[in-house]
Order: C-alpha cells, then sequence, then structure tokens
C-alpha cells in the first residue's frame, strides 16, 4: 500500500431513534485490496454501505473519496464521483439481455453534452466511448458469451455476474459489494470469488459477506461488526486467532 486510500470513513455513526445502528465506525479502502466486513444480522453491515454510497446520510462522522469530502453529498454526485455499488438485482430489467442492461448502466454515466453544432460529433464519439465501457465490462464479468441471454432467464449466479457487470460499466474505482455470493452454488460461488480477484487490481473494493470460505479467501483485510461497532480489523489470519471474535461471530454457525 502506498498513496493514499481511495475512500476514508472516519468515526461514522448512524443513529435510528436510540439505536446506534453503526458506531464510531473507522475504515480505509484502499486500491488493489479487498476490504472484507463481517458480522451477526443486525451488525449494522447494510447500514454502513448506505452511509458510505449516500443512501443515508450519517448523524455524524465524515467519509472522504479520492480526498473529497462527501460525507452529505447525494448517491448520484457519489456515484459520478467513482463509487459504485450493488443493488441486489434491483436494478436489472429483466425482459432485457445481458448486453443491454450492461449498456443501459454504461450509458448512465454518458456526460451530457451541452448543445453545439457539432453536437451530433460529440455525441458519435460519446456513444463510442458508452459502447466500450460497456464492452469492458461484459468481458471483466465473464458474461461474454451469454450477451444475448434474457437477463430474466439468466441464472441466479449470472444475475449477480450482471449485477457486478452493471456496477463495472459506470467505471467505479471504489466498490461496494452487498453479499455478492448470497444465494449461490459452489460453482456459481467460486466464478464470483474468480470475478471479484480479477477486478480488484483496479479498485477499491469493500465486500459484505458470510461465507466463510470466500471471506477468507478475498479478504486483505477484515472488520468485524458487533452491534454497530467494530470489535476488531486487521489482517484476516490475526482476526481469525481472535479469541473475542470467535466468540461473537466466527464460532457460530453462519
Ligand atoms: N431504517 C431503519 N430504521 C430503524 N432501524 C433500522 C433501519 N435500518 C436498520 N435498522 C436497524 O439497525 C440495525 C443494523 O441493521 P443492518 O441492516 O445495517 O444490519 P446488517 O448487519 O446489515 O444485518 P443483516 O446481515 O441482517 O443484513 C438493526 O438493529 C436494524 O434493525
Amino acid at each position: 500500500m502506498s498513496g493514499q486510500p481511495l475512500l476514508s470513513a472516519r468515526q461514522l455513526t448512524k443513529k435510528f431513534g436510540g439505536l446506534a445502528a453503526v458506531n464510531e465506525v473507522s475504515l480505509d479502502l484502499w486500491q488493489d485490496r479487498i476490504h472484507v466486513v463481517i458480522g451477526p444480522n443486525g451488525a449494522g453491515k447494510s447500514t454502513l454501505t448506505n452511509l458510505l454510497s449516500g443512501d443515508l446520510p450519517p448523524t455524524s462522522g465524515r467519509i472522504e473519496l479520492a480526498g473529497q469530502d462527501i460525507t452529505r453529498a447525494a448517491p448520484e454526485q457519489i456515484s459520478r464521483h467513482g463509487l459504485g455499488r450493488s443493488y441486489q438485482k434491483t436494478n436489472i430489467f429483466l425482459p432485457f439481455t445481458v448486453w443491454e442492461n450492461i449498456r443501459l448502466a454504461a450509458q448512465s454515466r454518458a456526460p451530457q453534452q451541452p448543445w453545439n453544432p457539432l453536437r451530433w460529433l460529440h455525441s458519435a464519439q460519446a456513444d463510442q466511448a458508452t459502447q466500450a465501457r460497456a464492452e469492458a465490462a461484459l468481458e471483466l464479468a465473464g458474461l461474454a458469451e451469454r450477451r444475448h441471454a434474457i437477463a430474466g432467464a439468466a441464472s441466479h449466479g449470472e444475475q449477480r455476474q450482471l449485477e457486478v457487470a452493471m456496477t463495472l460499466a459506470t467505471q467505479p474505482r471504489v466498490l461496494l459489494l452487498d453479499e455478492p455470493l448470497a444465494g449461490m452454488g459452489t460453482a456459481e460461488a467460486e466464478r464470483m470469488v474468480e470475478l471479484l480477484l480479477r477486478i480488484k487490481p483496479k479498485h477499491a473494493m469493500m465486500v459484505v459477506e458470510h461465507d466463510i470460505d470466500a471471506i477468507f479467501t478475498l479478504a486483505d483485510h477484515l472488520t468485524v461488526m458487533v452491534n454497530g461497532t467494530v470489535i476488531a480489523s486487521g489482517e484476516p489470519a490475526a482476526i481469525r486467532a481472535d479469541r473475542g471474535v470467535q466468540a461473537a461471530y466466527l464460532g457460530e454457525d453462519h
């Protein structure tokens, strides 16, 4: 690791009434590193993701993305500044093909062209750039052979790959993935782990995950949350050996 983290959160807190769903959480996300966040149900993992993406405003704390304060920015602004998150299938248009879905996601990131006499030329160039972004995301996500498949007819695993591809099509530098392996069989899970390792070098990633094998294959850094609080954070091997963590989480049957 060198230079600066791409995303940096300090003392983030989110209160729902009297409940601190996220309590003074600090973390850094670095390019070419996967930061896995684990914890039992209700630990605050989804709330933390929502704070980082701007889908929820924090009660207190600060978030910087590539050195810029984004603490109270809108999700769209944060996305344009280079943060992508997956939304568990909710963004997929099931009647459209895999390619059309990725193309639409890529298009959502196309710059708006101000009026000018050479507008057609600019829009043709923008079109090409959108096409190239979509093509790269399709390849990277391992879906090239499924480009013409109707998304609604794709397998569960392929739909999860498609979600990642749609996020990649917006060309994020920071990726937040919420349980990318949820509901997958062994072969599908292995494909997703390979995909995440393939995209790691060019991205800073935070992955919320329950699958123990995947957690230890993917994690460069592991953070354990319980009741909104970080109880341990560091090298996966050290966290695995931590008795407090074992008692609070890893010893449980998840
Ligand atoms: N909008 C909300 N209003 C009130 N309480 C909420 C809200 N969202 C989450 N909570 C509460 O905040 C706590 C943390 O929830 P969160 O969903 O972030 O946990 P999680 O670690 O993602 O759990 P899971 O693994 O089940 O998804 C829980 O007690 C939950 O009931």
